[in-house]
């Protein structure tokens, strides 16, 4: 096994949540205390919202300076802006909590909709113009900013976040975001960082809970050679670590 990749296992999803809650809580006072901000990527999916409320109900949320940190995502589904469906509109249990305790705005950057751009290329293209854009306002050479904490959520065809087995988003390299379509799982159309853009993250994170997802998670962290295009959550690293955290039942296979 990788030496870099951890994986910690939680007796179930409630208690994972409240895990990866206290460890991104630390992680941005960490990035906080060494750097003077924190970026962090949030995941849709089960677990990452279920994180996400964890956080916002966290006795430690008055330490951050929520003013000083950037939040970004790694897909979205491409429905109208306001739609539940979208990961950054379930965000808002959190983010709506956040408002109390200085978040600004400014910082929390969602991907874009068909509200605003006619296809998911279009939306794509914009995201990665604004994350090059972060990176030069914060003088990271390349055109990504630093990504402290990037979550993934998994589902259970080991797609991460809309980079599905055998579907050409898995396969695409030289851009930061895609468009993507014909998303196995609905909704069909969506936005999506790349392989290229997750694995500069420092430190990735898999949140994986429930048995459906054990046969991915067993393949993905088995020692069978698999293919990042065949067996996508395989296919993801931190430059710093990954660490998948999961849950008994997803990790039956482990
Ligand atoms: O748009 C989405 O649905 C997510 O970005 C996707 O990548 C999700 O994280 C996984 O499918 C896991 O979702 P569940 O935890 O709900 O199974």
């Amino acid at each position: 096994m990788n030496a870099r990749r951890h994986v910690v296992i939680h007796p179930d999803l409630p208690a994972t949540a409240a895990a990866v809650a206290a460890r991104l809580v630390t992680a941005i006072l960490d990035a906080q205390a060494a750097r003077g901000e924190a970026s962090i990527v949030l995941t849709g999916g089960t677990l990452g919202i279920k994180s996400l409320e964890q956080v916002a109900a966290s006795p430690a949320l008055g330490a951050v300076d929520w003013s000083r940190v950037n939040i970004y995502w790694g897909d979205e589904r491409f429905v109208e802006s306001g739609s539940p469906d979208r990961n950054a509109v379930q965000a808002e249990v959190l983010l709506g909590v956040l408002d109390g305790h200085g978040l600004d705005r400014g910082r929390v950057h969602p991907m874009g909709s068909p509200d605003d751009f006619a296809t998911p290329e279009l939306a794509a293209g914009a995201y990665a113009q604004l994350l090059a854009e972060e990176a030069a306002t914060e003088g990271t050479a390349g055109a990504l900013p630093v990504f402290d904490v990037l979550m993934l959520g998994m589902g259970p065809d080991s797609h991460v976040a809309s980079l599905f087995p055998d579907h050409e988003g898995a396969t695409r390299t030289g851009l930061s975001v895609i468009g993507v379509h014909d998303s196995p799982k609905p909704p069909p159309l969506r936005v999506s960082l790349t392989f290229d853009a997750i694995n500069t993250a420092r430190a990735v994170w898999l949140v994986v809970a429930g048995a459906d997802k054990a046969p991915a998670a067993g393949v993905a962290l088995g020692e069978a050679p698999v293919t990042r295009e065949r067996v996508p959550a395989s296919g993801v690293a931190g430059t710093q670590g990954t660490w998948w955290l999961m849950d008994a039942a997803a990790a039956a296979l482990v």
